[in-house]
């Protein structure tokens, strides 16, 4: 199973929980993942835990002042980036263009969508993943896996159809390694999660408890 875990813009140290994370890895088969905001990048990178941007923009070098250049994230340390984020919606042309970004950067790809229907189309843009979060379930507190089964199961259906080599994972409440087994159980490989981590009391030990069962 995948986790990746997102910062957001949470006021967490970046650092200290990418240090966290990479000490987690190493003692499970789970793949660990941190994409914390572009600023920390770098530092982030630096601990020796895998490094994603929550975004990158459908941009080549040039004049785009305040945008983010799939390049200069790879530049930073990322192995991939986050595309279309709930809380960063793009057109469908930017998506697309964000995703060929990302592939010109070498940068592995997870495109979010709200539900199936949309995960599909995201699914036709050729990433390497793509991830269903309900929105209204983000910072819930209540797992997707439980709350709303039925949708990450759909998801992992619309996916297939249209690219079996398309793989998804899900998020949105995701907190607890109980959560992340019910994920794989319904055909997920893997997680999208933040509050669970960067809202934690104890970084480090949310991250134990996540892979504990796997
Ligand atoms: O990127 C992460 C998702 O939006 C899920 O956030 P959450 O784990 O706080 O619900």
């Amino acid at each position: 199973m995948f986790v990746l875990v997102n910062l957001k813009t949470y006021p967490c140290d970046s650092v200290a929980v990418a240090q966290a994370a990479a000490e987690v890895d190493e003692t499970t088969d789970a793949r660990i993942a941190v994409a914390p905001q572009a600023a920390h990048l770098e530092a982030v990178a630096e601990t020796g835990v895998e490094t994603w941007a929550q975004h990158v923009d459908p941009i080549e070098y040039g004049s785009n002042t305040g945008h983010t250049l799939a390049e200069s994230v790879a530049d930073a340390g990322a192995a991939g980036t986050l595309i279309n984020h709930s809380e960063h919606r793009l057109t469908l042309d930017a998506i697309d263009g964000s995703v060929r970004a990302a592939e010109r950067a070498g940068l592995e790809t997870v495109v979010c969508a709200n539900n199936p229907a949309q995960i599909g189309a995201a699914a036709a843009l050729g990433p390497d993943a793509v991830a269903v979060e309900p929105p209204e379930l983000i910072g819930s507190g209540t797992p997707v896996s439980q709350a709303d089964p039925d949708i990450v199961s759909d998801a992992v259906e619309a996916a297939a159809a249209v690219d079996s080599d398309v793989t998804v994972l899900c998020g949105a409440g995701i907190s607890t390694g109980d959560d992340v087994v019910a994920a794989g159980e319904l055909g997920s490989k893997g997680v999208l999660l933040a509050s669970g981590v960067a809202k934690a009391d104890d970084p480090a030990a949310a991250l134990a408890d996540l892979v504990e069962p796997l």
